[in-house]
């Protein structure tokens, strides 16, 4: 598969997901220079959106950052996870495309996993279809019309 991957700072646990991909047999697609996490996060979101990767791992010292710069991209549903069953959780009942990891908090053989088990769980829950579609805005949502229904 192609996945974009950046992260803003590298440690022994971002070289050991960016070894797992290319060992995998995976493309990476990579950022052509070094950028703050909002615009990495962005990054990869468009990377995803646009076709040029099949999904997306961003990676800061939390996770949190890039996380939600990606999820800014319409169509971009990113998930931060830190063990395999999130992982895979988010690909199932969420059909995350970009997985979200902290570079500080993660082991590199923990990332490793956790990675795999987002990139090998290839297809959501088709139960979950409705809430899928349902995380996207509805038409003529705005932020203004969000809050007043609540
Ligand atoms: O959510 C943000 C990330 O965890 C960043 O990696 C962290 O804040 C460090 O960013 P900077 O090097 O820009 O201070």
């Amino acid at each position: 598969m192609r996945v974009a991957f950046a992260s803003d700072d590298e440690n022994e646990t971002t070289r050991a997901v960016v070894e797992a991909l290319a060992g995998d047999g995976h493309e990476v697609v990579r950022p052509e220079s070094a950028q703050g996490w909002p615009d990495l996060g962005r990054f990869v979101g468009r990377a995803v959106v646009d076709g040029r990767a099949d999904f997306g791992v961003v990676m800061c010292w939390t996770g949190t950052g890039t996380a939600i710069a990606a999820n800014k991209v319409p169509g971009v549903r990113a998930a931060l996870a830190w063990d395999p069953w999130i992982a895979r959780g988010a690909r199932l009942w969420n059909d995350a495309n970009v997985l979200a990891m902290s570079l500080k908090r993660l082991a590199p053989d923990v990332a490793v996993e956790v990675l795999r088990a987002f990139l090998d769980t290839p297809e959501p829950d088709p139960d979950e279809a409705e809430n899928i579609a349902a995380i996207e805005p509805q038409a003529g949502e705005t932020a203004a019309t969000t809050a007043g229904e609540r």
